[in-house]
This record gives structure tokens, C-alpha cells and sequence, in this order.
């Protein structure tokens, strides 16, 4: 019970996020017991990622100003040996975001990178077919690619979709269940990498800690299934009463 950790430590995560799901992660964060706070500008981000116990960038609405925040709030959690959590969201749709991705990870530690296929091809230089911010149409080996990108970059890598698969670059381990129901729900892997982070501030075992979230996420999913409206407020409380301990 991953999420249920997350709730004892109660952890304050610094999200620089997209517009479209930062009100959802934020209300996500808030169900597990965790803090959100979002700060984007130039200005705060460096101070407030030292202030925090963890950091997510997620650049699903890019823009000049918050490529600078990203780097600042980043730089400022490395010093600080604050865990980073990377969500390069729609990576393989445009130039900017494929370039703003390599800047991202060649000058900053990354603790995580958090993704769907079509963001691990971009990644990794894999010919894919991208459909905007969805994983898109191709071919890959993806445990293959994702230990791949996990011993290039020295992190961790988590890829998303009908399976999950987790890998240190030597481990790997893949987590099956939930409901595609969750695919009509926007934001739904924004709000898992910004639980994912929220666990690197809260465990001890990363590896064994996330792969359990990818399963409480997944059972959240299966336990909220429902039509699309009701979906999004089962999704919620689901996560709360996993959180809580129940199963
Ligand atoms: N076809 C599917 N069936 C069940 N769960 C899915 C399916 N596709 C994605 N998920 C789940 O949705 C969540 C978000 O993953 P995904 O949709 O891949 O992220 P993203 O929004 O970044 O593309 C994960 O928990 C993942 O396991
Ligand atoms: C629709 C959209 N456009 C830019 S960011 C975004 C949200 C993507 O969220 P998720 O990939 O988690 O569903």
C-alpha cells in the first residue's frame, strides 16, 4: 500500500505543470494526504523547490518562461538532493517539446521520468507516429528501451499504458489490471507522476514503492469504474480510501 505511505509523510510537492490538469493534480495530491503547490514563475521557482520534498516538472503546456522555471526549480533540487520527477509530455509531437526534453534531461538529475510509449520512443530516437499529447502509433520494444534510457540517463523510468512497466535499468518489473476507463480521463498520467513524486519523497525502496503505486493506481481505476462523470469523482475517492488503508 504505496499510497498509504504517502499519506504517514504527508510530503509538500512543487509541481511545475500544464494548465489543463493542474487543478486535478493538485485535488489528486490533496486525496493521498499529500501537499501540493504550484509555482511557475521565474522569480519563485528556485526557492520554492528548495523548500519542498519533492519536484515534478511536466511540460504539457510548454512556453519560454517556464522552460527557465523548470531549470531553476530543477538546478535548486538537485543541490539539495530533492528527488525529480520528469513527465515530457507529448516529447515526439513538436520540435520544442523534443528539444526542451534532451535540454531537460542532459542539465538536470532526474530521479524519474515518468511517460507513455510514444514519449519513451521520442526519448530514446525511435521512429514513431505521435498523436499529439496520446502515446501515438509504432513499434518498440518497450522494456527494452526503457532499461535503455534508464542506464543513459541514471534514473529510473516508468512507461505507462494497458500495462505499466517500472525499470532501474537492471530490474524491471511490469504491472498489469485497471481500466481502460482511465484513458478518457485527462490528466490521468500528469496525476500519477505527480503521485510518483510525492513517493520518492515518502519511501525508502523507490523501485518496490513505485511499482506499488502503479498497482494502487491501477486498482484505484478498476474500483471507480463507472460512466465518464462519475469516473472522475470514483477515481478521487478511491484514491483517498486507498490512501486510508483500505483495499
Ligand atoms: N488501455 C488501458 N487499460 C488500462 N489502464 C490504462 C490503459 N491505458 C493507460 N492506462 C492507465 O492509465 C494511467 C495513465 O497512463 P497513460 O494513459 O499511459 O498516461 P498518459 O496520460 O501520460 O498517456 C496509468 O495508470 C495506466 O496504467
Ligand atoms: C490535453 C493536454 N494538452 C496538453 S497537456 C494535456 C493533458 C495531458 O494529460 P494526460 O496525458 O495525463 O492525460
Amino acid at each position: 500500500m504505496s499510497l498509504q505511505k504517502i499519506n504517514l509523510q504527508k510530503p509538500l510537492v512543487h509541481c511545475i505543470t500544464n494548465y489543463v490538469v493542474a487543478n486535478f493534480t493538485a485535488n489528486g495530491l490533496l486525496a493521498i494526504g499529500a501537499s501540493p503547490v504550484m509555482a511557475d514563475a521565474v522569480k519563485e521557482a528556485a526557492e520554492m523547490a528548495s523548500k519542498s520534498n519533492a519536484l515534478l516538472l511536466n511540460i504539457g503546456t510548454l512556453n519560454e518562461q517556464t522552460i527557465k522555471s523548470m531549470l531553476l526549480a530543477g538546478n535548486s533540487a538537485n543541490v539539495k538532493n530533492i528527488p525529480i520527477v520528469f513527465d515530457p509530455v507529448g516529447a515526439g509531437a513538436t520540435n520544442f517539446r523534443l528539444e526542451t526534453t534532451m535540454e531537460i534531461l542532459q542539465q538536470l538529475k532526474i530521479n524519474l521520468i515518468r511517460c507513455n510509449v510514444g514519449e519513451l520512443a521520442a526519448i530514446a530516437g525511435v521512429t514513431w507516429q505521435a498523436k499529439g499529447v496520446d502515446s501515438g502509433v509504432g513499434e518498440l520494444d518497450v522494456a527494452e528501451t526503457a532499461m535503455h534510457v534508464a542506464n543513459k540517463y541514471n534514473c529510473l523510468v516508468i512507461v505507462t499504458g494497458k500495462q505499466d512497466v517500472i525499470t532501474d535499468g537492471i530490474r524491471i518489473e511490469w504491472i498489469v489490471g485497471g481500466h481502460e476507463k482511465v484513458t478518457k480521463m485527462t490528466g490521468s498520467g500528469c496525476l500519477l507522476s505527480a503521485l510518483c513524486a510525492a513517493e520518492l519523497a515518502s519511501c525508502e525502496n523507490a523501485f518496490e514503492d513505485l511499482a506499488n503505486l502503479l498497482r494502487d493506481y491501477k486498482q484505484a481505476s478498476s474500483n471507480a469504474y463507472s460512466t465518464i462523470g462519475t469516473f472522475h469523482m470514483n477515481f478521487l475517492n478511491q484514491l483517498e480510501y486507498l490512501a486510508e488503508g483500505h483495499q
